[in-house]
């Protein structure tokens, strides 16, 4: 079988619901592949010197995604190399866009329960903080699926280990780019 990254002509971008495992997942699939990975959430922190929940509280919602649109437009037309973006960009209509005509898009995809469960293990997502967090997941869930469903690859992240996540998204793009 030809290796996956002789096959690749444009990067991996992994969209999702916060506590899917993008970032987590994301840098191991990298490691798999042995290509570069980077997270837009780690390079907005880098480059203002503030922590996420920092940028939502001083600047708000609406300016932390004007930055993010423009560093995941950066991002996407750099190296071939995984991207785990923040779970709202992709929900950016130009975003999604721009990656599903220049990346293979994957959402990975969880049940709430899951999602509420990984994500209560560190208090470091300005939108959960706000009230439950089920409830909050659910209601995002809701609002955002018609933009995650426009990634080009669906994969659940739901049960098995993170290895096993790596395993289902090899396979999906394998099969998505027709090997
Ligand atoms: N498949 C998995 N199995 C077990 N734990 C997972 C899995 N995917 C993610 N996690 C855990 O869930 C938490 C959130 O994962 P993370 O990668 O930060 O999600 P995201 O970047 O999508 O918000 C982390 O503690 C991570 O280790
Ligand atoms: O879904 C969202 O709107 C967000 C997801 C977070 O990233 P993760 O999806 O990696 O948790 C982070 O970008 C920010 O807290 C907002
Ligand atoms: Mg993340």
């Amino acid at each position: 079988m030809q290796k996956l990254t002789d096959l690749l002509d444009r990067p991996i971008v992994l969209v999702g619901l916060m506590g899917a495992g993008k970032s987590t997942v994301g840098r191991r699939l990298a490691k798999r592949l042995g290509l570069p990975f980077v997270d837009s959430d780690v390079e907005i922190e880098e480059a203002s010197g503030a922590t996420t929940a920092d940028l939502f509280e001083r600047y708000g919602e609406h300016d932390f995604r004007d930055g993010e649109r423009r560093l995941v437009a950066r991002l996407v037309e750099g190296d071939i190399r995984v991207i785990a973006t923040g779970g709202g960009a992709f929900i950016d209509p130009r975003t999604r866009q721009l990656l599903n005509e220049r990346a293979i898009t994957i959402w990975l995809d969880a049940p709430i329960e899951v999602l509420a469960e990984r994500t209560a293990r560190r208090d470091n997502r300005p939108l959960l903080k706000k009230g439950n967090r089920a409830e909050i997941l659910a209601r995002l869930a809701e609002e955002r699926h018609h933009s995650y469903s426009e990634a080009q690859i669906h994969v659940r992240s739901s049960s098995g280990a993170h290895s096993d996540v790596v395993d289902a998204i090899i396979a999906a793009i394998r099969e998505h780019i027709g090997e």
